[in-house]
């Protein structure tokens, strides 16, 4: 039985609050299997029915890269159509990838038609397949912060040319493209917050009694 002091309490608590969105990258590569032991520990985590419905794809080649860059830039630019006024010129300076600059690259997937768990939990809610991938990314989100590592969640990309860039079984469900590499600084606030889009609030802001 493992046991867990306050030291690592203490420092565990620093590590939720000092886990960030990395979208500032350098170069350097990572260690070899980095990327490979993240995975691992991604799949640690819980899922429906023990599924492990995660599928992971990483995107070494420099052809697929420049495809999944080229769908970003055009989805962020029809983003930035979506907004007007100071909204619009807001949006414009923010940074929302570092597809370019990160060493790694790494595509996630939910596999939509595996039976591993035989259906268990899925039942009623068959979105349960995407949440357990979704845990996964957040293990991993945080034991590369724990490393020194950043990883960058990027969603502004069109998922059916996910598909046909990766070549990847119709199945799979698109639900992340991770960029992971060592961040060029450390930082206690969400970029979205220095960059004044958004404020991280108080938790009894979402949380309700009945
Ligand atoms: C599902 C999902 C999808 C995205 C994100 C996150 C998640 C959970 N985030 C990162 C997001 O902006 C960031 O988590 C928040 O701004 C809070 O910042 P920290 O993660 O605390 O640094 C994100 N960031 C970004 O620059 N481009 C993107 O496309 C996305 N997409």
């Amino acid at each position: 039985m493992v046991e867990f002091d306050d030291t690592f309490r203490r420092q565990l608590h620093e590590l939720f609050v000092w886990r960030r969105d990395v979208r500032r990258f350098r170069t350097t590569a990572l260690p070899d299997g980095a990327v490979e032991r993240l995975i691992e520990t991604a799949c640690l985590s819980p899922s429906v029915g023990l599924s492990q419905p995660w599928r992971f794809v990483i995107v070494d080649d420099v052809e697929r890269r420049r495809a999944v860059i080229d769908d970003f830039k055009s989805c962020n630019a029809d983003a930035l159509n979506c907004y007007s006024g100071d909204r619009a010129a807001r949006y414009a300076t923010l940074k929302l990838s570092g597809l370019e600059q990160a060493p790694a690259h790494l595509a996630v997937f939910a596999d939509k038609a595996s039976d591993t768990g035989h259906g268990l939990g899925r039942a009623t809610m068959p979105e349960t397949t995407e949440y357990s991938v979704v845990a996964g990314i957040t293990a991993m989100w945080l034991a590369a912060r724990a490393e020194g590592i950043g990883l960058g969640w990027v969603s502004i990309l069109t998922p059916d040319r996910m598909h046909t860039i990766l070549d990847v079984p119709q199945a799979w469900k698109f639900i992340a493209y991770l960029c992971i590499g060592y961040p060029e600084a450390e930082c206690e606030q969400p970029e979205l917050e220095r960059a004044k889009w958004e404020h991280r609030r108080s938790s009894q802001e979402f949380t309700l009694r009945r």
